[in-house]
């Protein structure tokens, strides 16, 4: 039996709510696609199989902390985190076919073909039991942009952007020390221009289409991350079904954080009043 979830006008906190996520249409299938246990209404169970991905993508200059900031989301919000960049390290050291013109492309600041890129990503979008993606690193251009909407079939629900002024990112870069070929100041320079004359529009275009939550990227790991969370906190709300009843849990995490607010929890209330059928009259 289902029953209506209850006294949810205390998470609702209009004032800090982000204009994409108000939508009740949007809200509804980012709640399909971000829920780990949805129940199927229609088969009266959970099909893990025909999930919906959730996909963010997250942009930023190098060394603006999308790395960092990454593994702090997957640690909080169970997301399964996949580095373009990484993707394509692993290439190089597995000697693969196309290992060769990774790295050359890589020492030089270049970007990597975009049918490359995707299908790495896209096998690791296949393989994983995970559902909810976190893609660092890419769209780096319009066209891997496009090509990505039009090979995978699906746009990112979500985009962050670190924003980061270019001094700190170079200081960052230069102190990474993890030994990696593009870390010195010839390759810093290019991949700067790069980033400003290619992965730039593809951030303002998804700043036009309402989708970017664009984050400063400057102070202490932990100040960024009070930012990140609340775009993801108002989705991280678990179903457990329980013989006759529905629980709504928030965010695990929300008590043992200092000062910050989950901001809003619209999908609460249009879950209410959408999704879940009054049974009990
Ligand atoms: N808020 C921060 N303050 C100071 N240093 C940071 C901060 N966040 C990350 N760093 C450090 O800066 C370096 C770059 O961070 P990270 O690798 O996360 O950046 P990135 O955006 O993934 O870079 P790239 O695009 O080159 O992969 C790392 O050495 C990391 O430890
Ligand atoms: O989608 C992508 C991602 C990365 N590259 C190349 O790899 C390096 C390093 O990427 P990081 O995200 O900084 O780890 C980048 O400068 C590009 O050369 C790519 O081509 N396409
Ligand atoms: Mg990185």
């Amino acid at each position: 039996m289902w029953r209506r979830v209850s006294s949810l006008t205390q998470f609702v906190s209009p004032t800090k709510s982000s204009s994409i996520l108000n939508q009740p249409a949007y809200t509804l299938k980012l709640w399909e696609s971000f829920t780990t246990q949805i129940p199927n209404l229609e088969k009266g169970g959970t099909s893990f199989k025909d999930r919906i991905p959730f996909i963010t993508f997250v942009l930023g200059g190098p060394g603006s902390g999308k790395g960092t900031q990454c593994e702090k989301i997957v640690e909080t919000f169970g997301f399964k985190h996949l580095s373009a960049g990484d993707l394509l390290r692993q290439e190089i050291a597995s000697k693969s076919e196309y290992g060769s013109m990774i790295l050359d492309t890589i020492k030089d600041g270049r970007i990597v073909p975009s049918e490359v890129t995707i299908k790495l990503i896209q096998k690791e979008m296949e393989s994983s039991d995970n559902k909810k993606f976190l893609i660092d690193g890419f769209p780096r251009c319009e066209e891997n942009r496009v090509a990505f909407e039009q090979i995978i079939g699906a746009e990112p629900n979500i985009v962050l952007f670190f924003d980061c002024p270019v001094e700190e990112m170079v200081k960052r870069v230069l102190s990474r020390n993890q030994g990696r070929v593009d870390d010195n100041m010839d390759t810093i320079k290019k991949r700067l221009k790069v980033f400003e004359s290619l992965n730039l529009p593809v951030v303002n275009y998804y700043a036009e289409k309402g989708k970017l939550h664009k984050i400063c990227a400057l102070g202490t790991e932990d100040e960024i991350f009070e930012q990140v969370w609340p775009v993801f906190a108002a989705c991280k709300v678990s179903f457990i079904v329980t013989g006759d009843s529905v629980k709504v849990n928030l965010c695990d995490k929300k008590s043992s954080r200092s000062g910050a607010d989950p901001g809003f929890s619209w999908e609460l209330l249009c879950l209410s009043w959408l999704i879940l059928p009054e049974v009990n009259g």
